[in-house]
């Protein structure tokens, strides 16, 4: 039985915002599910329709098998959520904050274990409202952990996490989907995506545009993926050429550069190049998941989809 499940879910804000259109998607049991897309592509309206935060203006969606709307209650006992923008009040330490989610679900955690895990166990004392934003970030992940849940719904969950979040969060992430839970986080951030995820789901302008595994996405977006080799002597390009799935070749000097569209062949390519010209050194440089992306979304719905996101071509290749 898939995890999340939507048929034809759609959100129609007044009379010309589409946020979601037609949303089909199915996210399976123990899947980790990247949902990705540029600012305003409908990411976070999705997410609230799921949680019945708000209701569809069409259309259904299905957690756990249950339907949002009918079966909230019974769906928030099994669920995790981080939503975006988070506010804590200036009353509660972070202790108290995870104590109550703990009582809340009548769960039986260790506030203490979860505080260590999200990292803020040293200032658990101090009000969470006094809190940086990557440590309300770190206790409001924390809070969503709480009573093991089935599945994790968590809403751009590195947002303001500095690179010791962001990698303790993959890592509970990772632990948790090992443990079967299903986790469905959104995101702008390509490497993140990257990084963690079983499959993505591309949303731009409303729409689905793509549903698949990151190589499965390079390989229909026609991607290339690129190989370079530093040789003892020069190589010849004709026989690397002639290579199926290999596109291009450039030589330079004693360095080759390959470009192919199924990355398997790339180690066909260093075989060969090896036995002409022996192979010293090699840089790989496949097709960025950013380059992919804008192909799919097309800018986003203000043509800059990628400003602000961690796009730097080598965190963000694959
Ligand atoms: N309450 C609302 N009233 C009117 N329009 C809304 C409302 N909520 C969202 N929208 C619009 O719906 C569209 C999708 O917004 P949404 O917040 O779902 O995008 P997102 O993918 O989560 O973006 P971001 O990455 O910036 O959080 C946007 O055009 C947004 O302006």
């Amino acid at each position: 039985m898939p995890s999340i499940r939507t048929n034809g879910l759609t959100k129609q804000f007044g009379d010309d915002t589409i946020a979601v259109d037609s949303l089909d998607l199915t996210v399976e049991s123990g899947e980790i599910f990247g949902f990705l897309g540029p600012n305003g592509a409908g990411k976070s309206t999705t997410i609230n329709m799921l949680l019945d935060f708000i209701r569809p203006t069409d259309g259904s969606a299905q957690v756990l098998g249950m339907d949002v709307q009918k079966d909230t209650a019974a769906i928030r006992d099994r669920i995790g959520v981080l939503p975006e923008g988070y506010e804590f009040d200036e009353y509660l330490t972070g202790r108290e904050y995870v104590e109550w989610t703990i009582e809340t679900k009548a769960a039986e955690d260790d506030p203490d274990e979860i505080l260590e895990t999200v990292g803020i166990r040293d200032d658990a004392a101090r009000k969470a409202a006094s809190y940086s934003t990557g440590m309300q970030q770190r206790l409001a992940f924390g809070m969503a952990l709480v009573d093991d849940p089935d599945v994790l719904i968590l809403d751009e969950p590195s947002a303001g996490l500095d690179p010791n979040g962001i990698q303790r969060m993959r890592s509970i992430i990772r632990d948790r989907a090992d443990d079967g839970t299903t986790v469905f986080f959104s995101s702008h951030l390509l490497s993140e995506v990257e990084a963690v995820c079983d499959r993505v789901g591309v949303m731009n302008d409303g729409q689905l545009v793509a549903m698949d595994t990151i190589d499965g996405l390079r390989k229909k977006a026609g991607g290339r993926a690129s190989i370079e080799l530093k040789c003892e002597m020069q190589p010849a390009a004709e026989e690397i050429e002639a290579l199926d799935a290999v596109t291009e070749v450039i030589v330079e000097e004693t360095t080759l550069t390959a470009y192919c569209t199924d990355p398997s062949v790339k180690a066909d390519v260093v075989r060969r190049v090896d036995e002409q010209a022996n192979v010293v050194d090699i840089l790989v440089d496949e097709t960025s998941l950013e380059e992919l992306f804008n192909r799919y979304t097309g800018g986003g719905r203000d043509g800059t989809s990628t400003e602000g996101s961690d796009s730097t071509s080598r965190e963000a290749s694959v």
